[in-house]
């Protein structure tokens, strides 16, 4: 087998090769030893004569297969089947049915149904996985080792996702190929929206500045996301902001280069995928980041494209955090100086983070943005077009659901990020959220984070604040420099749970 998967290699498997039958077989006798009183259902059997037939085509000399021999041999033998066609009901269609979810595989949008392990019997569940990856065509890489030969290849082009797209690329590489149980994408369209919050008057009407800070205590302890309008940000500021990183990212891959970097110390850095080496699977994106506060960059560091229109943006994102900062802090039950003043140096820092979101071919197999709570103490943010999504549960006993941000025209969302659940202890949340990948686009975002950097960052302290409304519970995190939360987040990649576990006491 070790023979017949490097004969494969990364690029056979990418399509369905050695990479895929691995997986196959090791899920197969995965299920069969936890469950081995089973007699395999035909649905079973089904998948695994499938693993057999994969076997002997190989065998019969087919190194590479095309994406429609997959999806022609896939799709004939499970409809005549009698296997996972009659699981609860119709599996594989070309039309949705209740609780069905779409896939793009080639040209074709297919209609599936992820089974629920709790609905059905181990041996359906083993075979819709099956099933699922077969559909989806997404086999894992060969090996740890090719995997990284990939990535590396891909990091050394300089070029990002955007680079893969001027290429020519007409299906996603397996680097970026998530796991189909990360890739759902039921929202809920109807229940709930996350909150507007108009800031008109906030300085100059003091009757409203009473349930500002009401709805603002509210956003912050439920979904932990909002967005603002008439928050003094002129029109054209955000719009040239967005426009910039366009063309940043638009120019000929030799630009951009220069300022391919991974090095954190480095005010300027352009890469894909901060995470790239740790995380499970790559996201479909590139970013620049901009640390412009306290001590930004000169003028002449930042890239020509965004030059001019950075620094304004930057001044007038930090008088908008100082409005919010004032609320947030009155929202605990503190004078409204307190967060600015506070020892962990929530305004002190800013990064203005500029991520640009390629159309993907094949966007049902990748990400945007994996899900992840953002290592700030807030975070402002700016999209041009829709694709964010909030992790909401509307109560405590309810499942959460995916909430769409609309990308309202002239508004900042604005979220709670870590270090302020930390400061707040735990009254503000910082929720899980996350970007779809989209075949229409480039969708290009810029989130401000605010937090110190450099040295800034290794002398500030967070530690739960236990006065005003926190002076009567006992401290939930102990205390840790910012430089060291923002370490330890990077070192974790997103990988789907909290950083601050690492701190709750
Ligand atoms: O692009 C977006 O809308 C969100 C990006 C994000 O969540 C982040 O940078 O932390
Ligand atoms: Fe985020």
């Amino acid at each position: 087998m070790a023979d017949l998967v490097k004969s494969f290699g990364p690029v056979g498997g990418e399509v369905f090769g050695g990479g895929y039958l691995t997986w196959m077989r090791s899920a197969a006798t995965n299920y069969t030893q936890q469950c081995s009183a089973w007699t395999p259902s035909p649905s079973l059997v089904c998948a695994l004569r499938d693993l057999a037939m994969f076997e002997t085509w190989r065998r019969k000399g087919y190194s590479r297969l095309s994406d429609k021999d997959c999806i022609r041999h896939t799709r004939r033998r499970r409809i005549r089947s009698h296997g996972i066609s009659r699981l609860k009901g119709n599996i594989l269609r070309k039309q949705p049915l209740e609780d069905s979810k779409s896939m793009d595989v080639g040209q074709r949008r297919w209609w599936f149904m992820i089974l629920e392990e709790a609905h059905c019997t181990p041996q359906q569940a083993a075979a819709a996985h099956l099933f699922a990856h077969a559909v989806t065509l997404q086999p894992p890489m060969a090996s740890a080792c090719d995997r990284l030969r990939y990535l590396k290849a891909f990091d050394d082009t300089k070029a990002g996702v955007k680079g893969l797209i001027d290429a020519g690329i007409t299906t996603v590489p397996a680097i970026f190929r998530h796991p189909p149980d990360t890739l759902a994408r039921a929202h809920d369209e109807d229940r709930f929206a996350i909150p507007v919050i108009d800031l008109a008057g906030v300085t100059t009407a003091p009757s409203r500045r009473a349930e500002l800070v009401a709805e603002v205590k509210a956003a912050a302890e439920t979904v932990g996301f909002f967005q603002v309008v008439n928050h003094g940000v002129p029109g054209p500021v955000m719009s040239e902001m967005l426009a910039a990183l366009r063309s940043f990212n638009e120019e000929p891959a030799e630009a951009r280069r220069p300022y391919y970097s991974r090095d954190g110390q480095s005010r300027v850095r352009y890469h894909s995928n901060f995470d790239l080496f740790r995380s499970p699977a790559a996201n479909w994106r590139d970013t620049l980041y901009l640390d412009m506060a306290p001590t930004g960059p000169s003028p002449g560091e930042i890239p020509a494209a965004c030059r001019g229109i950075a620094v304004e943006f930057t001044r007038e994102v930090q008088r908008l955090g100082g409005t919010l900062f004032e609320l947030l802090s009155e929202a605990m039950g503190l004078h409204r100086g307190f967060l600015e003043q506070h020892e962990a140096g929530c305004l002190e820092g800013l990064s203005v983070v500029g991520h640009y979101y390629p159309a993907s071919p094949q966007p049902h197999l990748t990400m945007g943005t994996s899900r992840h709570t953002d290592p700030s103490f807030l975070t402002v943010l700016l999209q041009d077009i829709g694709g964010l999504q909030v992790l909401h549960r509307q109560r405590n006993d309810e499942q959460p659901v995916w909430v769409e941000v609309p990308a309202e025209a002239g508004a900042f969302t604005v979220n709670v990020g870590d270090f302020l659940q930390l400061l707040s202890n735990d009254r503000f949340r910082s929720v899980e959220h996350r970007v779809l990948s989209k075949s229409v686009g480039p969708r290009v975002s810029v989130a401000c984070f605010f937090r110190p950097h450099g040295a800034a960052a290794a002398a500030r302290v967070c530690a739960p604040i236990l006065v005003g409304d926190g002076a009567a519970s006992p401290p939930r995190y102990r205390s840790v420099t910012v430089e060291e939360l923002i370490v330890h987040y990077r070192d974790k990649a997103l990988d789907g749970t909290s950083m601050l576990d690492h701190y709750r006491i």
